[in-house]
């Protein structure tokens, strides 16, 4: 039984994902992490216990797993705390800086414990950023645009920095890109747009530009629903794993 806690339980995210993961025959839901004790958390949670701090989660209910699901100011602390008390990162909140991540990557390597950044749980966006960096190799002049919903708090997107990050190593990897005197260190840097309007949820576009042609690679997800089987994926798989993973891409093969 993995035995797991969601930070951010009364977030649009955090509290379908405690509904989702209540479900799971594998999984025993042990707590919830809030920033206060909300009458709401409480009816999200039902009997399961509400921390508003990791020492006492991780002493309490002795998670496994922590789903962390709340803002771009919180996660990277939750995230350095869970793994300093034995307990394994599932990161989907996005907004975590590149020295962030790599900092993450050297505590969870440390401590020998799988840590998973997933900046979009839904395999149509994995894909979307596959097929991104593959077609980034042949065709690099591209740029990215993101669209959400008004309410999301951050931007660029999560998931539009790691494709551009995607894009630009499969460029660097590639021959058209390390012959070009015009970049100077190889790596390209990938214009993103980001679109805040109601009546959106999460969508993407990535534009390549060729002559006389255009490519365009675009995502959409319209319920949160989408999110759910990455998540379930991983809580399991996170449990595998030995140090940090970066996309639910490197998950699925
Ligand atoms: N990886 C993925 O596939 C996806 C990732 N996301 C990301 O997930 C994150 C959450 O998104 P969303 O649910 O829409 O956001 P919401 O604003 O709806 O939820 C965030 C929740 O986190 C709570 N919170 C804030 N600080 C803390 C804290 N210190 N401890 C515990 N809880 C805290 C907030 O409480 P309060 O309201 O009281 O401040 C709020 O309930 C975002 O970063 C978003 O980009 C979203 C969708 C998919
Ligand atoms: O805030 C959101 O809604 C989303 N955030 C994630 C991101 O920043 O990429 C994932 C998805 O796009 C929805």
């Amino acid at each position: 039984m993995i035995r797991v806690a969601v930070a951010g339980p009364r977030g649009r995210m955090g509290a379908l994902a405690v509904e989702t993961l209540v479900t799971q025959r594998d999984m025993l839901l042990v707590g919830v992490l809030d920033r206060k004790m909300a009458e709401q958390s409480a009816t999200i949670a039902g009997a399961v216990p509400i921390y508003t701090d990791m020492a006492t989660l991780a002493e309490e209910s002795k998670p496994d797993v922590l789903v962390e699901l709340t803002t771009h100011e919180t996660v990277f602390s939750h995230a350095k705390e869970a793994i300093k008390e034995g307990i394994r990162p599932v990161v989907g909140t996005s907004g975590l800086s590149a020295e962030q991540i790599d900092r993450l990557a050297e505590l969870s390597r440390e401590r020998g414990l799988g840590c998973l950044i997933v900046p979009n749980f839904s395999i149509g966006a994995a894909l979307m950023m596959k097929f991104a960096a593959v077609a980034a190799k042949l065709m690099p002049e591209a740029e990215i645009i993101e669209l959400h919903h008004s309410g999301k708090k951050d931007a660029p997107s999560g998931t539009a920095e790691l494709t551009a990050r995607m894009m630009a190593a499969s460029i660097a990897k590639s021959k058209n890109l390390n012959d070009d005197p015009d970049k100077e260190d190889g790596t390209a840097v990938i214009p993103i747009h980001s679109v805040r309007l109601p009546g959106l949820l999460s969508h993407q576009e990535v534009l390549f530009g060729g002559e006389g042609q255009l490519l365009t690679i675009r995502h959409d997800s319209f319920s949160r629903e989408s999110y759910m089987s990455g998540i379930k994926l991983s809580v399991r798989e996170v449990m595998k794993r030995e140090g940090l993973v970066y996309g639910l891409d490197k998950l699925i093969g």
